[in-house]
């Protein structure tokens, strides 16, 4: 019998900072092209998930494997298929966008002559074409945010591993992140997306899981976790996510 290969997985993961259990049994697994929401509130340990599976952390007990290759044990050979964007990135303040781009096309050992129409491409799409010789420090916030997924999607990825990639994002740039990540899905890229914008999610992805205290409470199609709390037609993906954080709370 052949077993199925999951793009990701996350299986019996715990992880404690201290005294604090940020994870606390999470299990998740995902298959290749899916585009998977993962929502949770402030604290829950989303952020920690994808650290994790980004081999930035280890994990306290448990594994994370992406293509069934462990990222703990395998984490060079694992890595290999991610593009990850970072919550909070320390960019290079002193390199250009450019010059960011092409550290991160090396460093993955791409060839720069490879890529670069790649690079022109999504700095033309996210309207950065003509601030390719700006300083990584002088962009804002939203400008950065697209520098960054760009560098995920750059370096054509198998996985992609994105902490609120669309955090002060404008409307259209977050359009077309939408549209990229569809485009990507249709060829077999997996995205996981860790986001706090409902409607986003709602939108976007094929799937979505709840995480809260470190465990997965509900997962699903936008569809069903909708029709898991109300029989209403027209009810809203963020109708659902709080009722079934509430009944986390309440225990039930
Ligand atoms: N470096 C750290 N040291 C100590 N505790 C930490 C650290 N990083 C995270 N935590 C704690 O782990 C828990 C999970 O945090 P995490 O950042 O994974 O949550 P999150 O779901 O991403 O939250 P948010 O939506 O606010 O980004 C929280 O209680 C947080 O305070």
């Amino acid at each position: 019998m052949s077993q199925q290969v999951y793009a990701v997985e996350a299986v019996d993961l715990y992880k404690s900072y201290g005294d604090t259990w940020a994870l606390n049994g999470l299990t998740m697994r995902i298959g290749p092209g899916e585009i998977y929401g993962l929502l949770g509130p402030n604290g829950a340990g989303k952020t920690t998930t994808l650290k994790i599976l980004a081999g930035l952390l280890k994990p306290s007990r448990g594994y994370a494997r992406i293509y069934g290759v462990e990222v703990s044990s395998r984490r060079v050979e694992a890595l290999r298929l991610v593009g990850y964007v970072p919550e909070n990135p320390v960019v290079f303040q002193n390199l250009t966008v450019e010059e960011f781009l092409r550290f991160v096309a090396a460093l993955r050992g791409l060839d720069w002559r490879e890529v670069s129409g790649d690079a022109e491409y999504y700095l033309e799409v996210f309207g950065l074409a003509g601030r390719k010789d700006s300083f990584m420090g002088e962009l804002s916030r939203g400008m950065v945010q697209k520098v960054l997924v760009s560098a995920a999607f750059l370096v054509r990825p198998k996985v992609l591993l994105m902490d609120e990639p669309t955090a002060g994002m404008d409307p259209e740039s977050q359009h077309v992140f939408k549209e990229e990540v569809r485009r990507l899905s249709s060829k077999g890229v997996t995205s996981l997306i860790s986001s706090h914008q409902l409607d986003s999610v709602e939108r976007l992805c094929t799937r979505v899981g709840i995480i809260y205290k470190g465990r997965l409470i509900a997962e699903g199609t936008v569809e069903e976790l909708k029709s898991r709390v109300s029989e209403k037609p027209g009810s809203t993906l963020e109708e659902a996510f709080l009722k079934i954080v509430k009944s986390g709370e309440s225990g039930g």
